[in-house]
């Protein structure tokens, strides 16, 4: 049998869903609150940058496979599977996720879903959430003699920057299902991808809302463990690039990840580490997650430090001092700048009174409205006319390519700190400059 397929949320994880199910050949229907959003996404276009969504999108729209809507009513009678991709951001002063998004989509779908259809979660929620939205559905939905909706549970592991070729070739499938007919269907939607021998691994609700929020915390921690190093190789005079290096070629550590430097940020691992602490501390299991506020703690300390090396590479103070901030995305490849490390550092330093001029390849427009108070330049070199430190902070392609030389007649001063470890040393110092990184001497 052939599904059509419905997806609430059209954001970084929804939209990609959305065109990737098309790709797969199914007709869609993304469903979002977000008129302005679901007006650009029926033109083709995407409301963010991801790269290779765009192409894929346009194409399954021109052809009529995917259609866009903000009525409910209209996707509730469309679909056979319905994906939940709405966001669980952090609540405001606490560490536990903001549910009410996800219970949105079940209380206003559920009333309308007449036909048979299964409702899938891919969103990441805290243990437990599943089995609560299961009963809602279950409440809420009208009982007919053909209406047998059910709730599944599907957690979603790609990552920004490279969502499209996750989406179509996943590591891994997960599905939390409670009954045969649940896991039939969902094995006949990824029927391609089973096909191609991705492994899945089929569970009950609580271990597929865990293995999310645990792949995550792993992750995390990884990414912890090699900065505490940079900490200690900072307090030797040691070298943390090489100390990974060294560490990858253990087949059991492995290489990935173990990228020192500002740490971690976006909209995922620092969220979902606070969610799983604060869903763990009501399940009286709050021991078991300790360590993890560590994690966070020595990610935020990178930042902290971060600002310190700036401000030594400032002679001490910023006032009066012009800084150069290359890179306001979490990440390269993506414009997404929630709980970003390298705009944050620059808010810190301006806070302190440094003159800050900010440029991002990509993150330029969400930067501006989320921090309008910094300077923003149009182009790398502009950034850093006058500058006295230059800071890298994302690692865009762009940025790890540049000749040193091209800054060399703008800046105040030839100084440059690299906050990702992404930079040559030996080149930058060639050209005359100061380098200076987290974790190598
Ligand atoms: N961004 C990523 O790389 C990944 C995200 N996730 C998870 O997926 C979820 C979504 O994340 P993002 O796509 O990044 O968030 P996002 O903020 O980009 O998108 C969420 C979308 O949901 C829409 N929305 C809110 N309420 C709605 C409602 N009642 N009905 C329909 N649409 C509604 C919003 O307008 C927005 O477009 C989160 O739980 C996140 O942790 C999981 C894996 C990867
Ligand atoms: O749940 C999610 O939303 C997603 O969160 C992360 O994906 P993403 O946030 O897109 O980006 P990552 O590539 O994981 O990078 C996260 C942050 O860690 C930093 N990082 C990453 C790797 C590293 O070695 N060092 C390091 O500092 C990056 O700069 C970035 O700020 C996970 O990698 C995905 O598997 C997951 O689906």
């Amino acid at each position: 049998m052939t599904y059509r397929i419905t997806v609430f949320g059209t954001g970084y994880l929804g939209a990609t869903h959305a065109a990737c199910m098309a790709e797969l050949g199914y007709e869609v229907i993304g469903v979002d609150v977000d008129t302005e959003k679901i007006a650009m996404l029926s033109a083709g276009k995407v409301p963010f940058y991801e790269p290779d969504l765009e192409p894929l999108l346009a194409k399954h729209v021109e052809s009529g496979r995917l259609r866009f809507t903000t009525s409910y009513e209209e996707a509730a009678e469309f679909g056979d599977v319905h994906f939940v991709c709405v966001g669980t951001p952090q609540k405001k002063g606490e560490y536990a996720a903001d549910l009410r998004y996800v219970d949105a989509v079940i209380d206003n779908l559920a009333p309308l879903l007449r036909r048979e259809c299964l409702v899938v979660g891919k969103s990441t929620v805290p243990v437990g959430t599943a089995a609560r939205l299961a009963e809602r559905l279950a409440e809420l939905a009208p009982g007919g003699d053909d209406a047998a909706v059910e709730l599944a549970w599907n957690p979603e592991f790609l990552r920004e920057g490279y969502a499209v070729q996750d989406t179509l070739h996943p590591d891994r499938l997960v599905i939390g299902v409670r009954s045969e007919r649940a896991e039939k269907v969902l094995r006949d939607v990824y029927a391609p991808l089973l096909e191609a021998g991705v492994p899945i691994v089929v569970t009950d609700f609580a271990t597929a809302e865990l293995v999310k929020v645990s792949a995550n915390a792993f992750l995390a921690t990884k990414i912890s463990f090699i900065n505490a190093m940079a900490e200690v190789c900072e307090a030797t005079g040691a070298d943390v690039t090489h100390l990974a290096e060294a560490l990858s070629y253990d087949p059991r550590i492995g290489g990935r990840f173990l990228q020192a430097g500002l740490g971690f940020g976006g909209g995922c691992l620092p969220k979902d580490i606070r969610a799983f602490m604060a869903r763990a501390g009501e399940l009286g299991a709050d021991q078991a997650l300790t360590f993890l506020r560590e994690v966070d703690a020595i990610n935020m300390r990178r930042r902290a430090r971060m600002v310190d090396l700036a401000r030594e590479q400032c002679d001490g103070s910023f006032l009066g001092k012009r800084i150069a901030v290359f890179g306001a995305a979490f990440k390269p490849n993506s414009d997404d700048i929630r709980d970003s490390p390298a705009l944050n550092v620059a808010a810190q330093i301006q806070l302190q009174g440094g003159e800050v001029t900010v440029y991002d390849p990509k993150a330029m427009d969400n930067a501006r409205k989320m921090f309008p108070s910094l300077a923003y330049a149009d182009s790398a070199v502009e950034a850093a006319v006058g500058a006295h430190v230059v800071l890298h902070l994302t690692e865009w392609q762009e940025f790890r390519e540049m000749e040193p030389e091209l800054l060399n007649p703008v800046v105040a001063e030839r100084r440059i700190v690299d906050g990702r470890n992404a930079l040559d040393p030996v080149k930058w110092r060639q050209a005359g400059w100061v380098y200076r990184a987290l974790g190598r001497p």
